[in-house]
């Protein structure tokens, strides 16, 4: 039976004031009930050109640790390859929708890559206002082109070119957040895969909604990644959650957001803590995003790193394979 995409229901919901009854959130999930409106604490926006290396770490330490996210300017990824990758991913999406779906995700699948609307089972059966389209860009090794559009036919060669310039970024956050724990510069990286490391990028979909107040895209969820480096368009949606309360993030043109997750704090013994998010959706416009996920390879064990755990701080985690770890996140199974 084929799925149908949000894509589809939106476009048969123009005109109309509602949306289907799986899509309405739950009072304690509907977003015009739950955000906190009025004064906003902000998310903390890092200059990374700063040539200070002690401040910049000190920065990304702090904010990994008190908001689990933080925003980049200055990351050194020109702002043309950063449009180059929507402009292409956008026209995907546009592309009709028989053509979209030869990159469906088989249902027998083991892995995460192709396109698809839902990813994990939901809490009383509600879906996500969202569709989406996996591949991992990084290494060669982890490569399926055969989840890469053909359409537009420069897809290719600009996702090419982001995954070139991400990489640095990548490293260099990884060896940043390594020195804010007092490690060596390259040790977190090491203990992620090290060349191994995996680069997954998701193309997030959000089509217009005619009751933004009623659903949500994708629902509260930390990452399972080490770190996430999104780029998001410029429609405002992403919230996080902090001291109780869901705020937005503003969007910052230019910016990469950057999410610690749920590898990084177990790594980290909880030092680093990720990050609880979500994202809304708006009446009129699509919100499009492309997070990349920096994932360990399947087989590597993730724990709590030694040279951080001693008697007065005990391991808080367990170490478990980084493919186990997602089963369970998927499936809802305790960890
Ligand atoms: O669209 C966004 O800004 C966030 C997307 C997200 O959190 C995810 O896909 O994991
Ligand atoms: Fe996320």
């Amino acid at each position: 039976m084929a799925v149908e995409r949000v894509q589809t229901i939106a476009f048969s919901s123009i005109l109309v004031d509602t949306i289907p009854p799986e899509f309405i959130r739950s009072e304690k999930e509907q977003p015009a009930l739950t955000t906190c409106l009025g004064c906003i604490p902000q998310v903390p926006t890092i200059d990374f050109s700063d040539p200070d290396e002690g401040n910049l770490t000190r920065l990304i330490a702090e904010a990994s640790s008190e908001w689990a996210m933080f925003q980049i300017v200055n990351h050194g990824i020109p702002s043309e390859v950063i449009t180059n990758l929507q402009k292409a991913g956008k026209e995907f999406f546009e592309l009709p929708q028989e053509e979209k779906e030869l990159y469906a995700k088989p249902p027998d699948s083991k892995s995460i890559e192709g396109y698809g609307s839902k990813l994990q089972k939901e809490v009383e059966g509600k879906k996500a206002w969202v569709d989406h389209l996996f591949h991992n860009i990084w290494p060669p090794s982890a490569i399926n082109y055969q989840y890469w559009p053909k359409n537009p036919p420069s897809y290719r060669a600009v996702n090419e070119e982001y995954c070139k310039w991400v990489q640095p970024v990548g490293h260099r956050l990884l060896s940043l957040l390594s020195l804010g724990l007092g490690l060596e510069k390259n040790e977190l990286k090491e203990n992620v895969g090290g060349d191994e490391l995996k680069y997954l990028l998701k193309i997030n979909y959000y089509p217009p909604c005619p009751r933004p107040d009623l659903a949500l895209g994708v629902v509260a969820h930390t990452d399972m990644s080490s770190i996430t480096i999104l780029v998001p368009n410029e429609v405002q949606g992403l919230q996080v959650f902090r001291d109780d309360h869901w705020f937005d993030v503003k969007y910052i043109p230019d910016a990469l957001v950057i999410h610690i997750g749920d590898q990084l704090e177990i790594l980290s013994n909880g030092k680093y803590k990720s990050v609880l998010h979500r994202t809304t959706v708006t009446k009129e416009i699509t919100r499009m995003s492309w997070p990349v996920f920096l994932e360990p390879p399947s087989e590597l064990a993730i724990g709590p790193l030694p040279k951080l755990i001693n008697e007065k701080n005990p391991p808080k985690y367990q170490k478990k394979k980084y493919c186990d770890y997602v089963y369970c996140k998927l499936n809802k199974i305790a960890q």
